[in-house]
């Protein structure tokens, strides 16, 4: 059972359920703004931004790994994991960081690659010059590389094998991502033990929540295929006790590339619970589908599945991250669909998946932005915002790998774009100079002006969000409909969660992909008779007819979010 009762951090609630209600924004501190002038976005930078994403509607900040760090895989390649990486800022101003968050009843996520280190970080140099040592069991060393031939490499464009050969210790090590990623041996209680230590660390610090890279992939054996067995689903299971015990109110959030039932496996049982929220990873690449194909059937499949998930757990949805739009779940025939419609030159693609941004992907249009965004709104979850998408900003395909879509935060027609006064050259990655998405066009000070921007657009809708928490709570029933380009679906909420002044309510959301106007009529006959009236300007459709049916126009590429009132007599 969970409520609200009294202050326990600063400025926020005790809340066990907030994740729910919550509108995550997913921002890299190097990416966001520079406070220093060296050219790298820090936290001092963050915090000057604060008031611009609390005016957003932000409830929660997701920052990925700001820890020290070679940096050779964004900072997921951690060589302390209870240092700040020094051109970030300091773990003093990541305190005033949480504080100022919390002031603005923000919350704030870690991320916590946890399945392996840097090979700088000292456990591996200490374990790959002392195998007797205490840090000699540490990693996962073999004297072949021919063990766990099951398990699948993960970045196929860079890695051959799982297993790299090292001249110091002469064995090989395995690692699920880049040879310079060796993984952590979660059998050795040290490590299992180290990693509860670091998880303690951080919300002792103050932070709400931790995102769980990678968290298939803790364990591995010769049977399996070392993704979600059954000993890391354990692990998880005691990390979660722990944190109810110790951490009421904070949440962990699993980073599971699988398919639905794997990745609701991370949400455990409702006596076994292990993450709080899980990315949805299978929904994500069918809205991109649905989008080209003018097809809900996709959509219409994954949405129908039944998947039992304990009460209290949430998704959390997503249109675009600091990876690749990633195609692992998708079969093979709508993988080369989709390469087809959204990678057209192969520097667009990365391992299993597309490098692009959000804005480039739907060709900048507006009707696509805004749909694509209803959805992220509107489907089960959480939704999950990737910092600049708000303004619709572009990428830069001729940078290396993932950097494609981690350019400069777009401020100002300035220069750097307001996000550095450094010289232009000393940049960590130049901003976006494309003919379309030039940040002298696309920025957060030309949108603010312009009371039609996709920014004030967003901000719209995520209030309009918010104003309704059937979004985050409620259930979700697909409904029949005779049009193969709509989808229909009504989330309802019996106003029993809580929070007080929660009323009932049911909302019919629809959408069309089809790329003209369409009529369509939807069966609703559990609301025969009912009054539909939109969600952003309270304007009255027409009602549901007493067989069940309503007959709506959509223009192309839209939707309508329209609650359902009572019957008419
Ligand atoms: O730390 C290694 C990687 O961990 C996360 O990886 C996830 O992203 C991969 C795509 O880039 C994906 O294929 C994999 O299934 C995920 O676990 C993290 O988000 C990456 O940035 C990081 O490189
Ligand atoms: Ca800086």
């Amino acid at each position: 059972m969970s409520f609200t009762a009294p202050i326990t951090l600063p400025g926020l609630a005790l809340d066990t359920q907030w994740y729910r209600r919550a509108v995550f924004y997913e921002v890299m501190v190097r990416c966001f703004a520079d406070s220093n002038g060296d050219g790298t976005g820090d936290l001092g930078g963050l915090i000057s931004k604060l008031d611009y994403l609390q005016w957003l509607g932000i409830d929660a900040l997701w920052l990925p790994p700001f820890y020290q760090s070679p940096l050779r895989d964004g900072g997921y390649d951690v060589s302390d994991f209870k240092a700040v990486l020094p051109e970030f800022g300091t773990l003093d101003e990541f305190r005033e960081l949480v504080t100022k968050a919390h002031e603005r009843n923000m919350r704030i996520i870690m991320d916590f690659p946890l399945n392996h280190t840097s090979d700088q970080h000292p456990w591996f140099q200490a374990s790959r010059e002392d195998p007797e040592g205490p840090f000699g069991d540490f990693y996962v060393w073999s004297d072949t590389d021919q063990k766990y031939e099951n398990i699948r490499v993960i970045f196929v464009d860079t890695e051959e094998s799982n297993w790299t050969f090292d001249p110091v210790r002469r064995q090989f090590f395995f690692h699920r991502f880049f040879s310079h990623q060796p993984d952590l041996n979660f059998e050795n209680p040290a490590v299992q033990e180290a990693v509860f230590d670091i998880v303690r660390f951080w919300f002792d610090m103050g932070v709400d929540g931790i995102r769980l890279d990678a968290i298939p992939y803790l364990f591995e054996s010769d049977e399996g295929n070392g993704e979600g067995e059954p000993p890391t689903h354990d692990y998880i299971k005691r990390l979660r006790r722990m944190v109810d015990l110790d951490y009421p109110g904070r949440m962990l959030v699993a980073e599971a590339n699988q398919w639905p039932r794997e990745v609701a496996a991370f949400f455990g049982t409702e006596e076994e619970p292990e993450c709080h929220m899980a990315f949805d990873f299978p929904v994500m690449p069918r809205i991109f589908y649905s989008l080209r194909s003018q097809t809900s059937e996709e959509l219409v499949k994954i949405l129908s599945e039944t998947t039992d998930v304990p009460s209290g757990a949430a998704w959390g949805v997503f249109l675009r991250n600091h990876d690749e739009l990633t195609l692992e779940m998708v079969s093979e025939e709508y993988r080369q669909a989709m390469y087809g419609w959204y990678a057209y030159d192969p520097r667009m693609r990365s391992n299993i998946g597309i490098r692009r941004r959000l804005a480039p992907l739907l060709d900048n249009s507006r009707a696509e932005l805004e749909l694509a965004h209803a959805l992220l709104f509107s489907l089960p979850g959480s939704p999950f915002l990737y910092y600049g998408d708000e303004i619709g900003m572009g990428d830069n395909i001729w940078l290396a790998d993932r950097d494609a879509s981690r350019t400069p935060m777009q401020w100002t027609p300035d220069r750097n774009a307001g996000f550095s006064s450094a010289d232009p050259g000393k940049l960590y990655l130049p901003v976006v100079q494309s003919l379309v998405y030039h940040y002298s066009l696309i920025n957060v000070e030309a949108q603010l002006a312009q009371s039609r921007s996709l920014l004030h657009w967003v901000r719209n809708v995520i209030h309009v969000r918010k104003a309704h928490p059937t979004f985050g709570l409620g259930s979700l029933h697909v409904q029949e409909t005779d049009h193969e380009s709509a989808l229909a679906f009504v989330r309802s909420y019996d106003g029993s969660g809580h929070r007080f002044g929660d009323q009932p309510e049911s909302i019919l959301c629809i959408f069309s992909f089809a790329h003209n106007p369409i009529s369509v009529t939807i069966q609703l006959p559990e609301h025969a008779g009912a009054q539909l009236t939109d969600l952003f300007g309270g304007g009255s459709f027409p009602s549901i007819a007493g067989d069940g049916a309503v007959t709506l126009t959509l223009g192309t590429q839209s939707f309508y979010w329209l609650k359902i009132g009572d019957a008419t007599s």
